[in-house]
């Protein structure tokens, strides 16, 4: 199937998303869409599939104008979205949600569940993903939670599969799992939009790539005649330099400690300390227990023994208010349901999480807040259309941004950042990592949890490693490599 997008304009109230965009996808490619953060790739997909109606502008699917007036419509077509939020019930078992809507009956009308169930493992294990069926989706991690979705797609005989950041939330093995499915589509004559974030994967994956900029077609361009840099420079208009930036190096005495910390079943006897202006990466394979030590310490998970001190001295942690006043921050890596309110603007969840700041003797100021807040939106370079926009209509990558504004202006003395740059675009994510830096310059100690191995040995100090739940080794980064993270990832051992 082929397909054409030509002229596509969309405007939410009066804010134009989409300027004259398109995009041409042909039978059995794989082809990226990329642009910064709000660029319009989603809103672009989203509109092809019904799920927004447009202003104006025309599709063709092999050559006939449609308009899809809901998503079923487009998939009763063959053409399915795979979207980056996950759109699963989480109180439902796996296959449950595999069958959401397409039950299989008997030949009495009734839900044929032996059916549904054989059908479910099949799928699963075409896959390669080893879930229990009857699992219930809220007790899966992300990345589980994300494959199930994946699985949910394929199901329908799909002959165009729109892919929204599908592996932010996946480990190693099953982003290879994926792209193996995702071969096999093609070579099936199934064609795919992917859109991401990651360079790596779009250079070692796809066809060829579509440039939105501001919600305006750039470009299309065959990925072999195409390096890496020329991307960036028509996604943003300029190169961005070093990837990582570099920091001058000033750390101070100790501020956090953890002895022996150990949870009933999650992660057990964890030790490691971090330093005023250190940046320690953690790093761990999907599911090593990385998330739930912070949570712990962030006091949002109970642990059975353990200590947490903090300038030297033991600090009970309860739960997050505890962890909050003795000056600890936490930017999660699910910042849907537990970083953000998305039903609230830029504004109220900056102003909300820094009463402190804006108030004068428990009065909010409006001069104060305002001022906050339009530092926030510079400093942080959040695309949005004005502060009263609601969090939940920010693109991915500026949600992230307002999570971290939110936890910067409170001046923890300890900052945990788990997967700060996930979804986020290569510009934004270098203006995060100066942000890191300069926290960490002004002496905040700074932890911060990683599946992107460059990532991590690009910003860390120090890097620990993190398997099955045990801390399997503490290493300096300038003597770690990508081998060595993946071999105390993994169990192993370095000399
Ligand atoms: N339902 C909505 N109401 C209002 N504005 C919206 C809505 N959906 C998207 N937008 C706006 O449209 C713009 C494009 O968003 P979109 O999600 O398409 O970007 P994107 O390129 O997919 O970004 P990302 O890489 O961060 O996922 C953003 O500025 C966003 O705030």
């Amino acid at each position: 199937m082929h397909i054409e997008m030509k002229g596509i304009n969309k405007a939410f109230t009066s804010n134009q998303v989409l300027k004259n965009a398109g995009f041409f996808l042909k039978d059995g490619e794989v082809h990226a869409l990329m642009g910064e953060n709000g660029a319009g790739k989603s809103t672009l997909m989203k509109i092809l599939t019904g799920v927004y109606q447009y202003d104006s502008g025309t599709i063709l699917v092999d050559g006939k104008e449609v308009r899809y007036k809901n998503p079923q419509e487009a998939e009763k077509a063959g053409i399915v979205f795979i979207y980056q939020e996950l759109n699963v019930l989480f109180d439902l078992t796996v296959e449950e949600n595999l069958f959401m809507g397409k039950e299989i009956a008997n030949k009495f009308g009734v839900c044929d569940r032996k059916a549904m169930r054989k059908k479910a493992q099949e799928i699963m294990d075409k896959m390669g993903v080893h879930i229990p069926v009857g699992a219930v989706m809220s007790e899966l991690s992300v990345g589980q939670q994300q494959m199930v979705e994946i699985c949910k797609a394929l199901m329908v005989d799909a002959k165009v599969l729109i892919m929204d950041e599908p592996t932010a939330a996946l480990t190693q093995s099953e982003t290879e799992v994926l792209f193996e499915v995702m071969k096999s589509l093609k070579a099936k004559g199934v064609s795919i939009v992917y859109i991401s974030h990651r360079m790596e994967e779009i250079f070692a994956l796809c066809d060829r790539i579509t440039i939105l900029r501001d919600g305006e077609y750039i470009d299309t361009r065959y990925i072999k005649d195409i390096t890496m840099d020329d991307v960036v420079q028509m996604m943003i208009g300029r190169t961005i330099g070093e990837r990582f930036p570099q920091r001058h190096l000033t750390i101070g005495g100790e501020v956090l400690r953890v002895e022996n910390l150990s949870h009933k079943s999650l992660f057990h006897g964890v030790n490691f300390s971090v330093h005023a202006g250190e940046v320690l990466g953690v790093s761990g394979l999907m599911g090593a227990g990385r998330t739930e030590i912070m949570q712990a310490i962030f006091g949002n998970l109970p642990v059975m023994e353990g200590k947490i001190f903090i300038d030297g001295a033991e600090v009970k942690i309860h739960n997050t208010r505890d962890a909050i006043h003795a000056g600890i921050g936490f930017i999660t890596e699910d910042r849907k349901t537990e970083g953000l309110l998305l039903d609230k603007s830029i504004a109220q969840n900056i102003e909300l999480a820094n009463l402190d700041r804006v108030s004068n003797r428990g009065v909010i100021s409006n001069a104060k807040r305002n001022t906050l807040v339009k530092q926030g939106i510079e400093e942080f370079r959040i695309r949005c259309f004005n502060a009263d926009q609601e969090c939940g209509s920010l693109s991915g990558g500026n949600q992230q941004k307002v999570v971290i504004a939110k936890w910067v202006y409170k001046q923890p003395k300890i900052l945990i950042l788990d997967e700060p740059t996930r979804g986020v675009d290569i510009g934004a994510k270098k203006e995060i990592y100066n942000i890191i830096n300069q926290l960490a310059a002004q002496g905040v100690a700074i932890i911060l949890v990683s599946s992107e191995l460059p990532e991590v040995l690009g910003m860390s100090d120090r890097i620990m490693v993190v398997c099955e739940g045990r801390v399997t080794g503490i290493v300096n980064a300038a003597e770690a490599d990508q081998a060595k993270i993946m071999t105390l990832a993994t169990g192993g051992n370095i000399a």
